[in-house]
C-alpha cells in the first residue's frame, strides 16, 4: 500500500503543486490521479519514487517512509512508464527492457531472456526485440515502455499519461490489453491521466485533483459519478456522467422480445417470408451477425450485404451496453446475447430506460469522502 500523508510541494518561485494531500493506494489496485492540467498530478507521482522531494509530509510505501530508502535503489524497484514511452534511441528493443533486470544485478544473457518474455507477455513477441526502437508504431512503443517497467517484476508501477500520445483507436487496445495483464499481475499502481474516460475505465479508485493541488474527492468510478462531492468534481466527470454511470450498472433481466432470424444464404423470398417488418436479423449459428431490409435485397444473404451498425449487447454486461445496443440498431431493437454469444432476443430502449429507473445507485458513504473535509483539517484552520 502506498500512502500519502499531508504532502505538499512548494517548487522554488512559491508554486504550491501540491498542497496537503493524504490518500492511500491500496495493494494489488489501480489508482488513478486524475485532474486539469496543472493540478499536480505528475508531481505527486514523482514523489513516490524521490524523483521529486516533499517539502514537507510523507509517503509510505508498505509502511515505509519511502525517505528511507536510497532514493536510487527506491527508483529501481518501482516500475515507471511515461508518456512517449522514453526508450533509448541507442538501444535494441530488448535491451531498453533488460536495463533495469541488468541494474539490478541480473546477469546481461539472463535479463535479456526475461525481456524477451515480459514483451511477449505485452503483445510484442519474436522479432520485436531485435528492433530499434524507431522501427515501431507510437502504440508498440509505448508497450515496451510496459514491459521495460514491468522487466524487474516490482510490485508497484507508477504510470505518467502512458496511453496519451498515441490515437484513440490504439489507446483503447494498450488499456484493455494493460487491464487484462494487471488482472494477472495484480500490481499495485498510480496512474496519471488527464482523461476522465480513461479514469473512470481503469482506475480501482479514482482521486480527483482540483488546481493548487488539493484532492477534491477520492471514491471508486461508479460513487464517482453517482456522488460527486461538488460542482467542479460534478463537472470534471462531466454533464454525461448519468449515462457514464451505467458502465458500472449491473443489467437487470429485462424483457426480451422473440426475434425473427434466418441463416447466412437465406433466398429474398424466404426472407421475406420470415417477417413483415422493415428489418430482420441474420444469425450464423445461432450467433446473431447484422440486419439486413428483406425488401430490398435481391440476392440471397451473405456476408457483405449485412448492416452491421448495432452493438450487440451481453445480458452478462453493464446496463449502458443494452442501452447502446438498442440506441444504435437499425431496426431500434437491441440485440441481446447470451455469454457464448448466441442470441436471446431483443429489447427497444425505452424498456432499458425503464430498467435503468429501477436501478439503485450507490449508498452516500462518508468514509469515501475527500480527507480534506475531515475535522482534522477544520481544526487546523482553527489553530491559526
Ligand atoms: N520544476 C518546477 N518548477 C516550478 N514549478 C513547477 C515545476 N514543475 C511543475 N511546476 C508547477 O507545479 C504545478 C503542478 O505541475 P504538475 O506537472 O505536477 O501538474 P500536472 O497535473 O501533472 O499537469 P499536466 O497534466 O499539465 O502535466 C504547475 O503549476 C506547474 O507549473
Amino acid at each position: 500500500m502506498i500512502r500519502f500523508e499531508q504532502v505538499v510541494k512548494q517548487y522554488a518561485g512559491g508554486t504550491t503543486a501540491v498542497d496537503n494531500l493524504s490518500f492511500e493506494a491500496p495493494t494489488g489496485q489501480i489508482t488513478v490521479l486524475v485532474g486539469p492540467s496543472g493540478c499536480g498530478k505528475t508531481t505527486s507521482l514523482r514523489m513516490i519514487n524521490r524523483m521529486i522531494e516533499p517539502t514537507s509530509g510523507h509517503i509510505l510505501i508498505d509502511d515505509e517512509d519511502v525517505q528511507t530508502f536510497n532514493a536510487a535503489k527506491l527508483r529501481r524497484g518501482i516500475g515507471y512508464v511515461i508518456q512517449h514511452a522514453g526508450l533509448f534511441p541507442n538501444k535494441r528493443v530488448v535491451d531498453n527492457v533488460a536495463t533495469v533486470p541488468q541494474l539490478l544485478g541480473t546477469p546481461k544473457a539472463k535479463a535479456r531472456e526475461r525481456a524477451r518474455e515480459v514483451l511477449e507477455l505485452v503483445g510484442l513477441p519474436g522479432d520485436f526485440a531485435d528492433r530499434w526502437p524507431s522501427q515501431l508504431s507510437g502504440g508498440q512503443q509505448q508497450r515496451v515502455g510496459v514491459a521495460r517497467a514491468l522487466a524487474a517484476d516490482p510490485p508497484v508501477m507508477l504510470m505518467d499519461e502512458p496511453f496519451s500520445a498515441v490515437d484513440p483507436v490504439v489507446r483503447e487496445q494498450l488499456q484493455d490489453e494493460f487491464l487484462r495483464l494487471q488482472r494477472d499481475l495484480g500490481k499495485t499502481i498510480v496512474f496519471v491521466t488527464h482523461d476522465i474516460d480513461e479514469a473512470l475505465k481503469l482506475g480501482d479508485q479514482i482521486a480527483v485533483m482540483r488546481v493548487g493541488g488539493k484532492l477534491a474527492q477520492l471514491a471508486d468510478p461508479a460513487y464517482l459519478l453517482a456522488h460527486p462531492i461538488d460542482d467542479f468534481v460534478a463537472e470534471f466527470v462531466g454533464r454525461d456522467r448519468g449515462y457514464r454511470a451505467l458502465t458500472f450498472a449491473e443489467t437487470p433481466p429485462l424483457p426480451l422480445a422473440t426475434e425473427a432470424t434466418v441463416p447466412l444464404g437465406t433466398t429474398p423470398e424466404q426472407a421475406r417470408a420470415a417477417t413483415d417488418d422493415e428489418w430482420l436479423l441474420v444469425v450464423d449459428k445461432d450467433r446473431p451477425v447484422g440486419w439486413i431490409q428483406p425488401h430490398v435485397i435481391a440476392a440471397p444473404i451473405e456476408s457483405a450485404m449485412l448492416h452491421r451498425g448495432g452493438t450487440v449487447a451481453r445480458a452478462s454486461g453493464p446496463l449502458r451496453s443494452a442501452l447502446d445496443a438498442a440506441l444504435s440498431s437499425p431496426s431500434r431493437r437491441g440485440v441481446i446475447a447470451a455469454d457464448d454469444g448466441t442470441l436471446l432476443g431483443t429489447v427497444r430502449a425505452h424498456q432499458v430506460l425503464q430498467a435503468i429507473e429501477a436501478t439503485e445507485r450507490p449508498e452516500v458513504d462518508k468514509a469515501d469522502i475527500a480527507p480534506q473535509q475531515t475535522s482534522e483539517h477544520v481544526d487546523l484552520s482553527l489553530d491559526k
